[in-house]
């Protein structure tokens, strides 16, 4: 065997996806979502759509916060149609709290451990706070300082660090750039392509559209509980009408 085949040989393994299929749901009697299909793709799935259309609920439904009424949601082998919302976590699916989600009396070390702790290796869990403080050296000064102390910027690179040493494969985002100074919201793009760049699947929920399809690897739009694109961003910028009732940027 030439070493190009064996090379070809190991490819390494397809990444799982979290895949929904036609799912539905709600809130009490009041439907939602009438039956929506996504998956997470290589680097970022952005989920755009005007308010109300259904993103946040669309993710609460893939992270195990709203129950699903009909259709499934599974990654890799695994159904999560029924799993709650500690069920999902445990399976590797990660949803980042949009403020953060930090301990603000832990120092900076500690709340790193935290994204830890689904995980009872404590030298693996070391290894991990290491490379994600590679990822964002700025906070390795900071290790001993509370949460609290830190700037608005640092608090959420420090959610964002604490998301990589749970080292997941996909991430759920729902707005994480909402009610930020604009400066901060290419800091969280920024953010998330470390992520990415880290080999994680980002499922992004985003009201900043011009910022996210800098880094958008594949786009679905929802209107009203129901998909009306889902494409990579180049097929999107052909959807003149799509771009200009729904997103805002005709
Ligand atoms: N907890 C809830 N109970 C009842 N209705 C809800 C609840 N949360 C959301 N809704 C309703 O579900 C619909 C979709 O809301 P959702 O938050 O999923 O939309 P969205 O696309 O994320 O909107 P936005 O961009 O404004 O955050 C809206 O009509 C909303 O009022």
């Amino acid at each position: 065997m030439t070493a190009s085949e064996s090379s070809e040989s190991v490819d390494r393994p397809e990444p799982d996806r979290l895949v929904a299929e036609n799912v539905v749901t709600g809130y009490g009697s009041s439907e939602i979502l009438h039956g929506v299909s996504v998956r997470s793709h290589d680097g970022v799935t952005c989920i755009f759509g005007p308010n109300g259309s259904g993103k946040s609920t669309l993710i609460k439904a893939l992270n195990g916060i709203v129950p699903i009424w009909e259709g499934s949601v599974q990654y890799g082998d695994t159904d999560l149609t029924e799993y709650n919302a500690n069920q999902v976590v445990e399976s590797g699916i990660i949803t980042l709290p949009q403020d953060g989600g930090l301990f603000p009396n832990l120092t900076v070390r500690e709340n790193l451990e935290m994204g830890g702790y689904t995980v009872s290796d404590k030298t693996a869990v070391d290894d991990r706070i290491e490379a994600s403080l590679t990822a964002f050296p700025a906070l390795r000064d900071k290790l001993q300082s509370r949460a609290k102390s830190l700037s608005g910027g640092q608090q959420m690179m420090l959610s964002f660090a604490r998301a990589m040493v749970s080292d997941s494969d996909v991430y759920l985002l729902d707005e994480p750039s909402a009610g930020l100074a604009p400066a901060l919201v290419d800091n969280v793009i920024d953010q998330v392509r470390t992520l990415v760049d880290h080999g994680a699947q980002i499922m992004l929920v985003e009201q900043n559209v011009r910022a996210a399809l800098r880094i958008a690897d594949h786009v679905y739009i929802l209107a009203q509980g129901e998909k009306h694109f889902d494409g990579p961003p180049s097929e999107l910028s052909e959807e003149d009408e799509l771009i200009e009732l729904y997103l805002g940027l005709g």
